[in-house]
C-alpha cells in the first residue's frame, strides 16, 4: 500500500517534471529561432528583396542614398519678414529650385521645337508652375550643407520651414489657382498644409487627420507660421475625421484635394526603430496599407468637383503603394460610383526639376524622386488626377 503511494507521488512528479521540461524546451526552441531583428533590419531585408527586383541595377544607389542623411530645403514663410533671410541663404549659395525651375521654364518657351515637343497638359502644367509663389531653397547637387534652425521674425512668425523638398513636388502639381477650395485629406504634421496655405490662392482650406496628438502638431505649425488672420474659421478648418469617409460627408466639394497617404516611409523605417511600421507587431498594418491608401484616394475622388483635381502622394517607392493603388482607385471610381478621373502627364516635371532632383524614368502613372548622394531627396511619389464627371 505505502509503496503504491510512493510510485503515485513519483508517477506525479515525473509528470509534472516532464510538462515542465517540455515548457522550457519550446520556450528556449522559440528564443533561439525567432532572433528579434531590429525594426530598421526587418526594413532593409524587405526593400533588398522588393526593391532589388523593381529598381534592378539602380537598387544600390537608392539603397546607399536611403541609408545617408537626407537633404533638406527651406520653404520660405511668405507670411513672414522673409527679406533677411532670402538674402541670407543666396550669400550661403543656396538658390531657390522654384525660381531656377521657372527661369528654364522661360528658355523653353522660348525655343519653339521644345514647347512644340509638349502635350497641351504638359504646356498648361509649365505655365502655372511659371506662376508658382512658393520659394524653397536647397543647396545645389553634391553640396550637403545644412540650414540653420529657423527663427522668428519681428512679428513671432518664423521664417522658413525645413522638409525635404520633394515634398512640395504634389503641391505645385497640385496647381491651386485663385479663389479655390482645398482639401487636405491627410494633413498632418503639416507641411504640405503649410505649402498649399503658402500659395495665397486658397479661398477656403480643410485640413484633416485622423490622428489627434499629429493634429495638435499641425495646429503648432499653424500658429508658428501663418498670421491670425489668415486662419480664421472663414480660412482654415483642422478636422480629425477618418478620410476614408470623407466622400460621403462632402462629396464633389472641392476644386483641388491632396492624399497624401500613410505609407511604409521608407527613409524612417530603415533609420528609426520609434513608430516604425516594419515592427513585427504592425505587421498586419503594414500589410493593410495599400487598402487603406485606395479607400483614402478613392473618397479624395469623390470629394472633388468635376473639373477639378486630386494629388496622390507618399514617401515610399513601393509600386504597390504607389502605382497599383492609383489604377485601382481610379478603376473602383468608376465602376462604384461612375465617376471618371484621367491621371495627367507630369513629365515636365521630369524636366524643369532635373538639376534638383533624381526622377524614376519609368513610371507608369505619376512621377517618382529617387534618392540619390548628390541629390538625396525622397523618395517622393506624386499623381495627379483630373476628374472628368
Ligand atoms: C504621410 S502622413 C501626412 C503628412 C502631411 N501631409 C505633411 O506633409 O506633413 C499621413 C497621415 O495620414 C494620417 N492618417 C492615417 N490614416 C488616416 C485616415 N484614415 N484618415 C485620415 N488621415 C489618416 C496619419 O495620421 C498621418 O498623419
Amino acid at each position: 500500500m505505502a509503496a503504491c503511494m510512493v510510485m503515485g507521488v513519483l508517477q506525479r512528479k515525473v509528470t509534472v517534471l516532464s510538462l515542465t521540461f517540455r515548457r522550457h524546451k519550446f520556450k528556449k526552441k522559440w528564443a533561439t529561432t525567432l532572433p528579434k531583428l531590429p525594426s530598421s533590419s526587418l526594413a532593409l531585408q524587405y526593400f533588398d528583396i522588393n526593391y532589388s527586383m523593381q529598381f534592378g541595377e539602380q537598387w544600390p544607389s537608392i539603397r546607399i542614398s536611403l541609408l545617408c542623411e537626407q537633404k533638406y530645403g527651406a520653404l520660405v514663410n511668405n507670411f513672414s519678414e522673409k527679406e533677411a533671410v532670402m538674402k541670407n541663404f543666396y550669400s550661403s549659395n543656396a538658390t531657390d529650385f522654384i525660381s531656377d525651375a521657372q527661369n528654364l521654364i522661360s528658355l523653353y518657351t522660348k525655343e519653339k521645337n521644345v514647347s512644340d515637343e509638349l502635350s497641351v497638359n504638359a504646356t498648361a502644367n509649365l505655365s502655372s508652375l511659371s506662376k508658382s509663389k512658393l520659394t524653397c531653397f536647397t543647396f545645389s547637387r553634391g553640396d550637403i550643407s545644412r540650414f540653420p534652425k529657423s527663427r522668428p521674425d519681428c512679428f513671432g512668425l518664423l521664417e522658413y520651414y525645413l522638409m525635404d523638398a520633394s515634398s512640395l513636388l504634389p503641391v505645385l502639381a497640385l496647381d491651386i489657382q485663385h479663389g479655390h477650395s482645398v482639401l487636405d485629406l491627410c494633413a498632418a504634421p503639416g507641411g504640405k498644409t503649410l505649402a498649399l496655405l503658402q500659395t495665397n490662392n486658397c479661398r477656403f482650406l480643410t485640413a484633416n487627420d485622423l490622428s489627434v496628438s499629429r493634429c495638435k502638431r499641425l495646429q503648432t505649425v499653424m500658429r508658428s507660421y501663418v498670421p491670425r488672420d489668415q486662419r480664421t474659421d472663414k480660412n482654415v478648418q483642422i478636422t480629425t475625421r477618418d478620410g476614408r469617409l470623407w466622400g460621403d460627408v462632402e462629396n464633389s466639394t472641392y476644386d483641388r484635394v491632396l492624399v497624401d497617404v500613410p505609407c511604409t516611409t521608407d527613409r524612417h523605417s530603415l533609420l528609426e526603430e520609434e513608430n516604425n511600421i516594419f515592427h513585427r507587431m504592425r505587421t498586419k498594418q503594414r500589410q493593410m496599407l495599400p487598402l487603406l491608401q485606395t479607400e483614402l484616394l478613392l473618397a479624395g475622388i469623390l470629394s472633388t468637383k468635376p473639373g477639378g483635381e486630386v494629388v496622390y502622394s507618399t514617401c515610399t517607392l513601393s509600386q504597390l503603394q504607389n502605382e497599383y493603388v492609383v489604377e485601382r482607385a481610379v478603376e473602383l471610381a468608376a465602376s462604384e460610383h461612375g465617376v471618371h478621373v484621367e491621371p495627367q502627364d507630369l513629365s515636365c516635371f521630369r524636366k524643369v526639376f532635373k538639376d534638383t532632383f533624381n526622377f524614376y524614368q519609368d513610371c507608369r502613372v505619376g512621377e517618382l524622386v529617387l534618392p540619390h548622394l548628390t541629390a538625396n531627396f525622397g523618395p517622393m511619389f506624386f499623381c495627379k488626377l483630373l476628374r472628368i464627371r
